[in-house]
């Protein structure tokens, strides 16, 4: 391998790892070489598991069995493009043997012909190498895609509640956008390399053997240097990149916050941690330069052990008579032309040590159980009860100590109570979100937990504050709660909420693009659509945390209002923030410290002068 292939190499390193900002190690002191980088050090929290070493591989297995024949297709045209590349070798070979045997007749004409027709064949099918390897990278990735967003839809309520949308998005968005690479070029390419090299040294000890002898002296040196090197590089690389993003993100705050750094004198400061930020970052460069400079002597020392060990030991063997100066001449070219492939196989090899971190992320999804449930488990009635439930969001600290509430079909519950108490719990435990530690929350006398998630969704809907409206037509949005529902439907579920009004008027009607790049809804008319969009779905119970607080309180008592209607005949359990949602309720339960602490009728409460009639006081003044 030459410098520049090993420079290039480093630079492809570098490059990609400066996509991938990450926090930078600290180097104690300018110039001493820093810690190293430790990748298992939690750098965000991530909740959703990562894949283990294991898990990945036998992915990768997978996507290269589902895509066999694409698979095998790229190494048979790689196996023709190779095999043509090695007929120039051979034919010099032939040429030197017979000018070496003193032959008048070297037959040129025909040997320039093989060669032509040879270079022809390997311009093509090296063409073909290149747009089957992209096939099938792009296969892949597109099935990596499909896998990571299936399963990522399928993920169990509960999960995402827990993880957050954030380690999820960036495993959608960053991480796949790492891999895309490696995945169009670092695996097909690797496999045409791996090809390659495995042909040249068949030919190579086909052709000559003794001369293959020669290869095998380059192992002691490259083996170890390579490890060496790709034990260390992958680290140092990010750290580097995570380092140079540290220094333009220091830069671009410096010059943001101009003013603010001048009237509070905070110059000086800011040079300050501009140049630790720098001399941690050229600390980072230091080693990488370092360990640069132990790999390129070991490439090139590789090449030369290559080629004059051809070279010294054919000359040997010529002179022995143990092959001939053709075999040599064919074998030297033959050892010339491997650097290539190894080359090749570096460099990939580099690249895919950094996208399986990626890769683990997304593999770490599949990991996760789907809730599937027992669809023989049906629930008989429509009255969902909680017994004893005991629910906790961290090992030994429940939020629920033991909670038992009865909600018959068609009562409005008000759950009602101090910040922090544990309603929106256990309005998600109603709901089927999660499932008790303890306890069980049924339907109809069928536990949540074993029913399917979707099954759960027909009867049982939590509404809550996220209401996302997708890029697409206003119908889109409501129709994909029930696909099949005419516009006179979709009308009157609208004006069930009372979104009519604004609906009719917005130029292209039920057409009218709306979410990211549409028509701007507000917080409060998003909230209508996903209202209107609970009207379609139709489930007999709802549960409503926080449904109507974005609105102001005169039209949060309108929306309710007429949904009042709506709702009527229908069970819902209403975490209650403003007093008078629980007033309507026909009963409250006072959610405190995790438990019901009073339940029955507003009148009842008030006139019991316990902590509901307590809090209705202060509300009403
Ligand atoms: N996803 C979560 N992960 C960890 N802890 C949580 C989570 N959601 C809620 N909690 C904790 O559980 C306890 C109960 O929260 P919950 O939201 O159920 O109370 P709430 O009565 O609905 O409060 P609020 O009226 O403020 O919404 C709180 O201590 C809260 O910090």
């Amino acid at each position: 391998m030459t410098l520049d292939t090993a420079e290039s190499i480093r630079e492809e390193s570098v490059e990609t790892a400066r996509e991938r900002p990450r926090k930078a190690p600290r180097a104690k002191e300018f110039g001493v070489p820093p810690p190293a980088y430790d990748p298992s050090a939690p750098e965000d929290v991530t909740i959703l598991p990562v894949g283990s070493p294991t898990t990945v591989r036998s992915y990768v297995r997978e996507l290269l069995r589902r895509h066999r024949r694409t698979f095998i297709l790229l190494i048979a045209v790689n196996t023709v493009a190779v095999v043509a590349s090695m007929a120039g070798p051979q034919l010099l070979g032939g040429v030197v043997d017979g000018l070496a045997d003193g032959e008048r007749d070297l037959h040129l004409g025909r040997v320039v012909a093989l060669f032509t027709a040879a270079l022809v064949i390997q311009t093509v099918f090296t063409q073909q190498v290149r747009l089957r390897g992209s096939v099938l990278g792009e296969e892949m990735l597109a099935d990596l895609r499909e896998d990571f967003l299936v399963r990522s839809v399928q993920l169990p309520p509960g999960v995402l509640e827990r993880a957050g949308t954030g380690d999820l998005l960036s495993r959608i968005t960053t991480d796949i956008d790492r891999l895309g690479d490696a995945m169009r070029r670092a695996v097909p390419q690797l496999a045409i390399a791996v090809v390659w090299m495995v042909l040249l040294l068949a030919a190579l000890g086909f052709t000559a053997p003794p001369l293959a002898l020669a290869v095998l002296l380059t192992l002691p040196v490259l083996v170890p240097g390579c490890r060496w090197y790709f034990r260390r590089a992958p680290r140092s690389y990010r750290a580097e990149a995570a380092g140079y993003a540290a220094v333009a993100a220091a830069l671009a705050e410096t010059v943001d916050s101009g003013r603010t750094v001048e009237a509070h004198r905070l110059g000086a400061r800011r040079i300050a941690l501009s140049e630790r930020r720098i001399a941690e970052w050229t600390a980072w460069e230091r080693r990488t330069l370092w360990l640069r400079t132990v790999l390129f002597p070991v490439i090139n020392l590789s090449n030369m052990l290559v080629l004059g060990g051809v070279l010294i030991l054919g000359g040997i063997f010529v002179l022995q008579g143990w092959i001939s100066v053709g075999q040599l001449t064919t074998g030297a070219l033959l050892a010339q032309m491997l650097i290539e492939p190894v080359e090749l196989i570096l460099r990939w090899y580099d690249e895919l040590q950094v996208a399986q971190v990626s890769l683990a992320r997304l593999v770490g999804v599949r990991e996760i159980e789907p809730d599937n449930g027992d669809s023989a488990v049906t629930p008989d009635g429509q009255e969902v009860r909680a017994t004893d439930v005991r629910f906790g969001y961290h090992d030994g600290v429940d939020v629920l100590h033991g909670v038992t509430l009865e909600v018959p079909p068609g009562t409005r519950v008000a759950l009602v109570g101090p910040s922090g108490a544990g309603k929106s719990t256990l309005g998600r435990l109603l709901a089927g979100v999660y499932g008790p530690r303890r306890g069980e929350v049924t339907l109809g006398g069928a536990e949540l937990t074993d029913m399917p998630a979707e099954e759960v969704r027909r009867h049982v809907a939590l509404v809550n504050q996220e209401h996302h409206v997708f890029v697409g037509s206003l119908r889109d949005n409501l129709l994909l709660a029930r696909p099949e529902a005419a516009d006179a439907e979709l009308w009157a579920a609208l004006g069930a909420v009372d979104a009519d009004g604004w609906a009719t008027a917005l130029d292209d009607g039920l057409d009218c693009e709306v979410g990211s790049g549409g028509v701007t809804v507000t917080p409060a008319q998003a909230q209508q659509i996903a209202l209107a969009r609970l009207v379609l779905a139709d489930p007999h119970t709802l549960v409503l945390d926080e449904a109507t607080s974005l609105l102001d309180p005169r039209a949060a008592r309108h929306l309710e209002r007429s949904l009042a209607h709506v709702l009527d005949g229908r069970t819902v359990v209403a975490i209650a923030h403003r007093l008078h949602t629980a007033h309507d309720a026909d009963v409250i339960a006072v959610v405190e410290d995790g438990r019901i602490s009073e339940l029955g009728s507003h009148d009842a409460l008030v006139s019991a002068g316990g902590p509901y009639a307590a809090l209705w006081r202060s509300w009403h003044g």
